[in-house]
């Protein structure tokens, strides 16, 4: 399986387990607890990469990085918001100065 599409095949095992027992999933239990649970699991994660920056361990920082992804896709996934959504507003981005973002933003959000 390719690294490429990961996102896309997780967000469908996520979409999934809405219709799955908490018992025996960890995704569906985080579904049932409601959606502070899932807010407090991405702020955690956040803590934790954070953390873990500070300490300056490479393979710690990809490790936290990967609980804040996949706990952020749970939250878009409740949402029902596709990675790909998120991907195309980066790529809406992409070759636009930052600052130009910034003034962007100022107006339309
Ligand atoms: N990628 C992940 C993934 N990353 C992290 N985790 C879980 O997220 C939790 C991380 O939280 P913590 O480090 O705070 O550990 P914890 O104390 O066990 O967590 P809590 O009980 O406090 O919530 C752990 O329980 C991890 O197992 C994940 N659980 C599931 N997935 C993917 O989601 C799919 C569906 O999972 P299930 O719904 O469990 O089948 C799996 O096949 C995987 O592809």
């Amino acid at each position: 399986m390719s690294n490429d599409d990961v996102l896309s095949r997780l967000a469908d095992t996520l979409a999934a387990r809405k219709q799955a027992d908490p018992q025996s999933s960890y995704v569906a239990k985080l579904y049932a607890k409601g959606l502070d649970a899932i807010l407090k699991k991405v702020a955690e994660e956040a803590a934790e990469t954070i953390m873990a920056a500070k300490d300056g361990v490479r393979e710690k920082i990809i490790y936290e990085t990967a609980d804040l992804w996949f706990h952020s896709m749970v939250l878009l996934a409740r949402e029902g918001i596709r990675p790909e959504e998120i991907l195309a507003e980066l790529a809406r981005r992409e070759g636009m100065s930052g600052l130009v973002e910034k003034a962007n933003r100022k107006e339309n959000v």
